[in-house]
């Protein structure tokens, strides 16, 4: 809704009143059409302040309305009246000022802001543009550039940033309704046209077309098949070329566009998803609003490689108290100048001096004996790991938190090794630590409510996205890229090569294909892992050469390891690189021959292979994964999931994470592959469709926000 009052004897002062955010509802639009009717209508009234209650101007229309039927009074027609209004309408931005709230203000006469506000119009996020004139009020203020910028990022702005800009009139430190009533009885009876932004010409460039053109290419680089970015762009050049009433018919017809593409639902989706995960639950009942976390203000860090220097700084950043330890005097040092470098060139790029006295460097792991909370980040080797649980079970203060950055190991293990099995928990971060948004905060039976939540909350505190997964081999996200990443060998043996795979990956929206992926992060990580699984050890020729613990096998993997091709490092991997540290991958003729070889040494016939066949088996195998853990109860939902899957390994944020993806592509379908690859390839047991697949198919495949209810009865049943 929206409030009416007037004050200081002549100011209508509206308040828009829907917590949390003020988005604009329809009770909110039809609140804000009364209020001004009344506030024009008023002789008293000279002059208008529209701002929002609870210091948070405005966070745009409302996204929750998106998914039904649209009613109550639309936002454009809204916008139109107050910028004709004959009295001055001054907009007092507090807090944010987001997509619709910024057009709203746009809308007014005149905009004053606190200096902590945020502004910005960030449509494009959730796979729109700014449709309530803000595509074209922007440009027309502030010019086509910064518009340009601003509308296809979505980025927010600062205050100080917005008035260097032109967006608002006035940044405040002080009351900022107060300021705005101030100035409202400064300009009242004042003419009005010179303030209407509807009736600005976008100050002249020279070269549009050129512009614009360079612009479109950039955007659709970086867009990776993203809709929304384009549109954003189409929207201002209207603004540029066109008058305004043309401008908005063009921006109306390039929203519905958008508003009905499946982009814009899987965009929304995730928006909703990624505030799902923080209210995270457990299948023994712990829940997120149940479970009190404990403050942690000192964090250890044990193992300075990598991750650990990722790990210590954004927990530095954040401004916690961090003790490192790392045992090697040489690896120490050179970690310690790592992480100095780290925080110098992260302080730089936000204009902040660098924390560098946050973080002490240690080689005696007795450091860490007055720490919150420990993250261990040691080699990923389980017997070490355990020496590490042992020793900080002694060392640690009693209460301590301990966790570990583990990837895959069992942290039930883990926890076996100290006093506390209670405290522990995992805190799988990605690499590089620093920068990567997600992170698998990771349960064992014995986790305590309590040290889930603590490690859930230091998470978000260091700017995490946090999940809260249950304990089994490779939690969430890298369980499921076993699946993905072994029907793409198949799929070489069969006739592809790296680059067809890569390809069709790459269009599907992947920044890079999982072969790409596979030479970045290093062949020898997971042939590591498969040797210690006994898996990688050279065999005969023939088929039993392919087959492990009777499902099938592709030794491709380690026949490359054991050549040395480790991939980006070595410069040689399923592509080749200039030299060894080389980053541009090129086709690799040694590797075709090999590949052929390989495959007439094992009897393969290579066959075509289409994209549809290389997404089909890769996706599909990873998305049947995904509903074993849901079956499993790894994940509390199908949020979760994608969630993880969107920060965590690239996928495309316009189709929504993988979960979610299936259900765009009819769980019918989905399952009927399946089967139909299951049929061809019955020594792969990735490919037989689970239970809970074919659960939520004979309940009417339900949308995605509906598999909680099957997946309940489910568990109920077994
Ligand atoms: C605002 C934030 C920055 C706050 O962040 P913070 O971390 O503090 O808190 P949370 O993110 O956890 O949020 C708290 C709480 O609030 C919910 N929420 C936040 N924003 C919104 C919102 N805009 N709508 C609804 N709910 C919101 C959030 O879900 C949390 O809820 P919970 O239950 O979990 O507690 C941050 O939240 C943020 O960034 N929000 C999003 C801001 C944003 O993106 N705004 C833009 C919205 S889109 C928009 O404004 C579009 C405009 O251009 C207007 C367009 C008008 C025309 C529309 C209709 C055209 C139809 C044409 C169709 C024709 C087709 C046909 O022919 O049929």
């Amino acid at each position: 809704m929206a409030q009416y009052s007037r004050i200081s004897g002549s100011v209508g002062l509206i308040t828009l009143k829907s917590p949390p955010v003020n988005a604009l509802s329809a009770v909110v639009r039809q609140g804000i059409v009364d209020t001004v009717e009344k506030a024009l209508s008023d002789p008293k009234v000279k002059s208008v302040v529209i701002c929002g209650q609870n210091g948070i101007f405005c966070g745009g229309a409302d996204i929750k309305e998106f998914a039904g039927n649209m009613s109550g009074p639309p936002l454009v027609p809204i916008i139109h009246a107050i910028e004709a209004a004959n009295k001055p309408m001054v907009a007092a931005i507090e807090g944010i000022a987001l997509g619709g709230g910024l057009e709203l203000a746009l809308g007014c006469h005149y905009r004053v802001a606190h200096a902590k506000a945020r502004l910005g119009l960030p449509e494009v996020t959730l796979g729109l543009l700014p449709a309530a004139g803000g595509s074209q009020r922007l440009p027309r203020l502030i010019g086509v550039p910064a518009a340009l910028d601003l509308i296809t990022t979505g980025r927010h702005v600062t205050a100080a940033e917005a008035l260097q800009l032109g967006i608002v009139d006035q940044v405040t430190d002080h009351k900022t309704v107060d300021v705005a009533v101030k100035l409202a009885l400064s300009v009242a009876g004042k003419p009005l046209d010179a303030r209407r932004i509807s009736t600005y010409l976008c100050p002249p460039l020279s070269a549009l077309d050129p512009l614009f053109e360079e612009v479109m290419q950039k955007v659709r680089q970086r867009a990776r098949g993203a809709i929304a970015p384009i549109a954003c762009v189409q929207a201002v050049r209207a603004a540029a070329a066109l008058p305004y009433a043309q401008g908005m018919e063009r921006e109306k017809e390039l929203m519905a566009t958008l508003f009905t593409s499946g982009q814009a639902r899987a965009l929304q989706y995730s928006f909703f998803a990624q505030r799902a995960v923080s209210k995270w639950s457990t299948p023994s009942g712990a829940r997120w609003d149940t479970s009190t976390p404990r403050p942690v203000h000192k964090v250890a860090v044990i193992g300075l490689g990598t991750m650990g220097r990722g790990i210590a700084v954004a927990l530095a950043q954040a401004g916690l108290s961090v003790v490192t330890v790392e045992p090697q005097e040489k690896q120490l040092m050179e970690a310690k100048q790592a992480v100095s470098g780290m925080l110098e060139r992260g302080a730089k790029k936000r204009g902040v001096a660098p924390p560098l006295n946050n973080i002490t460097y240690n080689s005696n792991i007795q450091a860490v004996a007055d720490v919150d909370l420990v993250i261990e980040a040691v080699f990923e080797d389980m017997a070490l790991k355990k020496k590490v649980f042992q020793q900080l079970s002694v060392v640690c203060k009693p209460g301590t938190f301990l966790c570990t950055n583990t990837s895959a190991l069992d942290v039930d293990q883990l926890a076996s090794q100290t006093r506390t099995p209670e405290l522990v928990v995992g805190m799988h971060f990605f690499a590089p630590a620093n920068v990567m948004k997600l992170l698998e905060v990771v349960y064992g039976p014995r986790s305590s409510p309590q040290a889930l939540a603590t490690a859930m909350q230091l998470g978000k505190k260091i700017g995490k996205v946090s999940v809260a997964v249950g304990n089994c081999r490779g939690f969430v996200g890298n369980r499921m890229l076993k699946p993905y990443i072994e029907q793409a060998f198949f799929l070489l043996e069969e006739g592809a090569t790296p680059e067809l795979v890569d390809r069709a990956l790459e269009e599907f929206g992947f920044s890079m294909g999982i072969f790409k992926v596979s030479d970045l992060s290093g062949l020898d990580v997971g042939w590591r892992v498969r040797k210690g699984d006994g898996l990688a050890e050279p065999r005969a020729t023939g088929q039993s050469a392919r087959i492990r613990e009777g499902r099938r096998y592709s030794p491709l993997g380690d026949l490359l390891c054991e050549q040395g091709r480790f991939g980006q490092k070595t410069g040689r991997g399923w592509y080749q690189y200039s030299k060894p540290g080389g980053r541009e991958p090129s086709s690799d003729p040694w590797f075709h021959s090999f590949l052929k070889e390989y495959r007439a040494k094992h009897g393969l016939v290579p066959r075509a292979i289409d994209h549809q066949e290389v997404l089909e088996r890769c996706l599909y195998a990873l998305i049947n994964e995904g509903f074993r853990i849901l079956e499993d109860g790894i994940a509390a939902g199908p949020e979760d999931i994608d969630v993880i899957y969107l920060f965590g390994y690239g996928w495309p944020s316009y189709r929504g994470g993988p979960m979610f993806y299936a259900g765009m592509v009819g769980l019918p379908k989905v399952l009927d592959r399946l089967e139909h690859y299951y049929q061809a390839h019955p020594d792969v047991p990735y490919l037989q469709p689970c239970t809970l697949l074919r659960r939520l198919v004979a309940s009417g495949s339900p949308p995605v926000h509906k598999w909680r209810e099957v997946i309940k009865k489910l568990h109920s049943q077994l």
